[in-house]
């Protein structure tokens, strides 16, 4: 932080960098896995920080957290098991609760520190561990998921960049390990990056997910605080008959409205169109 302003420097958007300004230093800590700071910026409420990358700041997060959820929730039949890798902050588990029909969702984040750290300092995120369907687990998801077959409807993997403890996260294997994970029918979807300047990192996962499911879809959410704006979701389904791009649920109306400030089922098909620069770089084989 320099002149009260913090700044996203980062190896995955050269030459760019997003700047908040920041109001009180509320947390810094070297964490097992690491850099943890928590900010009160000026205009986005409370900021987590991780490795110098902004992963939730109060004001937005809300878009990120409820396309991360509801997108493949509501393309899933009956979900009941969810399973959410990484998602320490809280806030995909706050969004999954909503769905009456689930069971039991389990969330496994490689870091402590940073469940700790939102607890305090994000409540309006963290809210979502207090739901007695919610059951924490600490340690890698990759470890996680070796041993779970056949085990959940819906696993989101709600993760940090390819650079730092989730890189193992965006490698075919791990893919390999959610499918196993899955029911009949399961859908997963994770953080995949940036159409403005990620575009080989997207290809590849979605070369690899092309292999190891029968559908597949990338879509994106508008946000101001990741760079550029837009962070993407790879939603895939075991299902071959499965349609992501149009909600198979919905709430309706007005109570979609009461439980959500982004999503809606018209988002959910909008989410999924992309424009020519994208659309041609992910079709081209
Ligand atoms: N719930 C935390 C969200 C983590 N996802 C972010 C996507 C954009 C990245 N630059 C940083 C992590």
């Amino acid at each position: 932080v320099k002149d009260g302003w913090f700044k996203e420097t980062g190896t995955l958007w050269p030459g760019q960098a997003m700047t908040l300004e920041v109001k009180e230093i509320l947390h810094v800590e070297k964490s097992l896995f690491q850099d943890v700071l928590v900010f009160q910026s000026a205009s986005y409420g409370n900021v987590l920080v991780l490795d110098g990358v902004i992963q939730s700041t109060e004001r937005d997060e809300f878009s990120y957290q409820e396309m991360m959820t509801h997108v493949p929730m509501n393309s899933h039949p009956n979900p009941k098991k969810v399973l959410v890798i990484g998602g320490g902050d809280g806030g995909v588990l706050r969004e999954v609760v909503k769905h009456e029909g689930v069971e039991e969702v389990i969330l496994c984040e490689i870091d402590e520190a940073v469940i700790r750290v939102s607890k305090k300092y994000l409540p309006s995120m963290a809210a979502g561990f207090e739901h007695p369907k919610v059951k924490v687990h600490v340690g890698d998801g990759f470890a996680f998921l070796e041993d779970k077959v056949d085990s959940f409807d819906v696993i989101i993997t709600d993760s940090s960049d390819p650079v730092g403890p989730a890189a193992s996260l965006f490698q075919a294997k791990f893919f390999e390990l959610m499918k196993n994970a899955l029911h009949a029918g399961g859908i997963i979807c994770t953080q995949c990056e940036c159409i403005w300047l990620h575009m080989p990192i997207i290809k590849e996962v979605m070369g690899f997910s092309r292999k190891l499911f029968p559908t597949v879809e990338y879509g994106f959410t508008t946000i101001p605080t990741y760079p550029c704006g837009q962070i993407g979701l790879m939603v895939c389904s075991k299902d071959a008959n499965a349609n992501i791009k149009e909600p198979l649920r919905q709430w309706p109306k007005d109570q979609e409205a009461k439980l959500c400030r982004y999503y809606n089922s018209e988002i959910h098909k909008a989410c999924f169109v992309l424009p020519q620069f994208a659309k041609a770089a992910l079709e081209a084989p």
